[in-house]
């Protein structure tokens, strides 16, 4: 599991916010997501109060929550400020931070659609793993240059099921481990984390994906997401699958000179992931605002801690 440091300590001692706190829902392949829109980076958003509107039962319900933010208010963000207005801080359905949401991210940017702030088709995102480009194309497709693969040479052995798979180090701005096996199946129940060793290769915790081959340049994948459980989607994970294939596959574009492109089916649809020879990597998917609106004040400040499902 992530290490717990890795949540925000509360910005002040003050209870949580009573203001009525607007939001969005919204998905990307079905990995969905609590928006909540606070340009002057007002609101105080700790790890439980995240795990709360997360929670699929007592709380709003997601597999994460990205809180908007002006990079100008926000001081993990400040820097960017010049290249990106707008600052993904992206929180884990258990409250834990994340360097990165590769769905989030195209949820991200139709959000700030549908709230009006893009002028054009293009917009600067800034994240802990960068600035990220975004480009929402006309016919609902969303592509987001999500910058190079890190592939650090130590990696990992997962086991389910009596079954071991040597499992590919792909470090995506965010942590992953890709495992290449015969049937989707054989990961079993993702709803806990599967065993891994040495865990010291993963000091923060890890995504850890199960890919299975469909066929030329096209895998199906599942997930056990760091902070969530499984997910019907994971943007980050299908771009670390995509790097791991297409080194197994013998088609590293730095190799061949010519970009290489596979289709990741995952439970809740299918991204396509291009990698180009100077090592920057595309991924298009569909992003969808499914509905808005407010929490209560009351609930707010009296819901009951629970750990996340
Ligand atoms: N659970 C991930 C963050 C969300 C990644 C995923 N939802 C995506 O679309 O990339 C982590 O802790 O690194």
């Amino acid at each position: 599991m992530p290490d717990p440091t890795r949540t925000i300590e509360p910005v002040s001692t003050e209870p949580v916010t009573s203001a009525p706190v607007a939001f969005l829902k919204g998905h990307g392949t079905e990995n969905d997501f609590v928006i909540v829109p606070d340009p002057d980076n007002a609101l105080d958003l700790p790890a439980d109060v995240v795990a709360r509107l997360c929670d699929r039962r007592a709380g709003i319900g997601g597999d994460g929550l990205l809180h908007v933010v002006r990079s100008a208010a926000h001081p993990e963000a400040r820097d960017m400020a010049g290249e990106a207005d707008w600052f993904m801080d992206y929180r884990n359905a258990d409250g834990s931070v994340a360097e990165m949401c590769g769905n989030g991210v195209r949820v991200f940017a139709r959000y700030l659609q549908h709230a009006g702030h893009l002028t054009a088709g293009d917009v600067a995102v800034a994240t802990r793993g960068g600035v990220k480009r975004v480009h929402l194309a006309k016919n609902g497709d969303v592509t987001v240059s999500m910058g190079r693969a890190r592939l650090p040479e130590d990696g990992v052995t997962v086991t389910v099921g009596g079954r071991s798979w040597p499992a590919r180090n792909v470090n995506m701005g965010n942590p992953h481990a890709v495992a290449f096996v015969e049937d989707l199946d054989h990961a079993g129940d993702l709803s806990t984390e599967p065993p891994y060793s040495p865990a010291a290769v993963y000091p923060d915790g890890v995504n850890i994906e199960f890919v299975a081959d469909r066929g030329p340049r096209h895998v199906a994948m599942r997930v056990h997401e760091r902070g969530a459980a499984e997910t019907r989607s994971c943007g980050t994970g299908a771009c670390a699958v995509a790097v791991a294939a297409a080194r197994r596959d013998g088609a590293d574009p730095a190799g061949t000179g010519t970009p290489v492109t596979y289709t990741v089916d995952v439970l809740g649809g299918t991204l396509v992931i291009t990698e180009h020879p100077d090592g920057e990597i595309e991924m298009t998917g569909p992003a969808v605002i499914v509905a808005e609106g407010r929490v209560d004040p009351a609930w707010f400040a009296s819901a009951p801690v629970r750990t996340p499902c």
